[in-house]
This record gives structure tokens, sequence and C-alpha cells, in this order.
């Protein structure tokens, strides 16, 4: 059975001149362990697809189901990494990252401990008592991470989590990214614009596109893990890039410059 099942998903708002349809007719099995990238133009309905199977928005139409069980609301299984880390300013490292185990009641030396495991994971040992304030922009994300992946969940919700960064930090972020992952291989869905970040980090792009929006095309990565710099500039890679690129130029409503 999947891990994560989108059937025939539909999202829609309200409108002022009724419902304003953003997704339909979403369909994808996501398995157990998979790193799976969800690529498409600016607008396409990737962090509604996202919000939907955290369980913050409702489907209109279809179903999300975890595990065979329809999300109808957030739950402890799944953790979602935002653009913006969201930390709480007058927390410490370690106190951000101990604070949703606050939250299920785990005892104050039990999150301690996770919380600077997992700050140790990140890579940020040194500064578990360092304030948000005192953080760079890639440190922060490092923070909101760790906080997720404290909690233990068994599917990672990330939307756009490097998007704030500049392209250095982005790609070395994407690589620390995959070294955690390594560890215990959650499930993974990641929302992006970036062609490059789509294909480094997944074992299959869903690309967007449409409108209504749905998937317009699922492909498979074939590349080597670990994922280094070799991989990246390798011809393969190349010709993942060359087909994306076209296809959302090809696909997107919008002018290329806005992808
Ligand atoms: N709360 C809302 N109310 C009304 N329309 C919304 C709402 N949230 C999103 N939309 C619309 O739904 C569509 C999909 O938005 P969404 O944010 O999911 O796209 P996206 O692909 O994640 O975009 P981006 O890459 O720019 O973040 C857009 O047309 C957006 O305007």
């Amino acid at each position: 059975m999947a891990h994560i099942s989108f059937e025939d998903l539909r999202i829609s708002y309200p409108g002022k001149a009724g419902p304003f349809v953003a997704v339909d007719g979403f369909t994808a099995d996501v398995d157990a362990g998979e790193f799976v990238t969800v690529l498409g133009p600016s607008g396409c309905g990737k962090s509604s697809v996202l919000l939907a199977a955290d369980g913050l928005i409702p489907a209109s139409g279809g179903a999300i189901r975890l595990h065979g069980e329809r999300v109808t609301k957030p739950g402890p299984d799944r953790a979602m990494v935002f653009q913006e880390a969201s930390l709480l300013p007058w927390r410490t490292v370690v106190d951000n990252v101990a604070f949703g185990l606050e939250l299920t009641g785990t005892g104050k030396a039990a999150r301690l401990a996770t919380a600077r495991r997992f700050v140790e994971l990140v890579g940020l040992s040194g500064r578990e008592d360092s304030h948000p304030h005192q953080l760079s922009g890639g440190m922060r994300q490092r923070v909101g991470i760790a906080r997720a992946l404290a909690m233990d969940p068994a599917v990672l919700l990330m939307d756009e989590p490097f998007g704030a960064l500049d392209a250095q930090t982005r790609e070395l972020m994407a690589g620390e990214l995959l070294r955690i992952w390594d560890f215990d291989r959650k499930t993974v869905l990641f929302v992006t614009h970036g062609i490059d970040e789509a294909i480094f980090l997944a074992d299959r792009v869903l690309v967007m596109g449409g409108s209504p929006s749905r998937i317009v095309e699922t492909m498979t990565i074939d590349l080597p893990r670990p994922r280094d710099a070799a991989v990246r500039a390798s011809e393969a890679f190349g010709r993942y890039r060359t087909h994306l690129a076209g296809l959302l130029f090809g696909a997107a409503t919008q002018a290329p410059a806005a992808l």
C-alpha cells in the first residue's frame, strides 16, 4: 500500500464569482521512504496540495489517504517545514527544537535530550543556546528542520524550505537535507520552483501544470545516491534539467520569468 495516496484530489477556494478550483484531478501514490519533489510554475497549487496533505485545508473533491486512512486534520504523523522557519524569537535553538515535544507532553529531560540530538544532526552543535536573531537564514531553516524531525513524523512536508536562501546556501542545504534524510529515510514531499533542486533531491518529480492544475508528468530520477557535486554535473542530470525546463516553459500558464 502506498504511504500517501492522492486520489483525484480537488482543491478549491471561495471566490466572489463562485469557487475557484486551483487543483483538480491530482492523482499520485507516494511510497514509504520515497523522496518526491513537486515542481510547477508559481500559483499552480503546489502549496495547496501540501497544505491539504497536512490536513490544514480540506479537499473539496477526491481524497488524500495516509496508509489508507483519510486525511481530515493535522496529526503527529506529519510535520510541515515552511519557507520561513517561524521560530520563537525569545527561545534558544534547543528550546525551539524542543517546542513541539512540549506540546505532546514529553518530560523536560527527554525533550531536551531529543532536541540536542537533532540540533547536532542538522549541524548546529555549539549553537544550542543561540537565539534566532543570532543565526543566519540557513541556520534558522536547520532549526526548523530539526524541530520537525524531533517530532519523529512518518511524513515530512516541505514547502520551499530553502526558497528564501541565496543560491549557494540553497545548494548546500539540499545536500545537508539528503544527509539528514539518509538516517531514517522518512517519506518526503518537497515543493519547489527550482528545477535543479527538484532533480537533485528526488526519487521522483511530480510536475504540475494546467488550469486547474494537475500532474502533467511524473519523472523518475534514476541518479545514484548519495547525490553530490559529481551527480549534479553529470550528463544524465543535464538531460533531466533540459527535459523539465522544456516541459515547464511549455506547460506554464505564466511567463517563464515567473518560474
Ligand atoms: N486562501 C486562498 N484563497 C483564495 N485563493 C487561494 C488561496 N490560497 C491559494 N489560492 C490560489 O490558489 C492557487 C494555487 O495557490 P498555491 O499557493 O497553492 O500555488 P503555488 O504553486 O504553491 O504557488 P507559489 O509557487 O507561488 O507559492 C493560486 O491561484 C492562488 O491564488
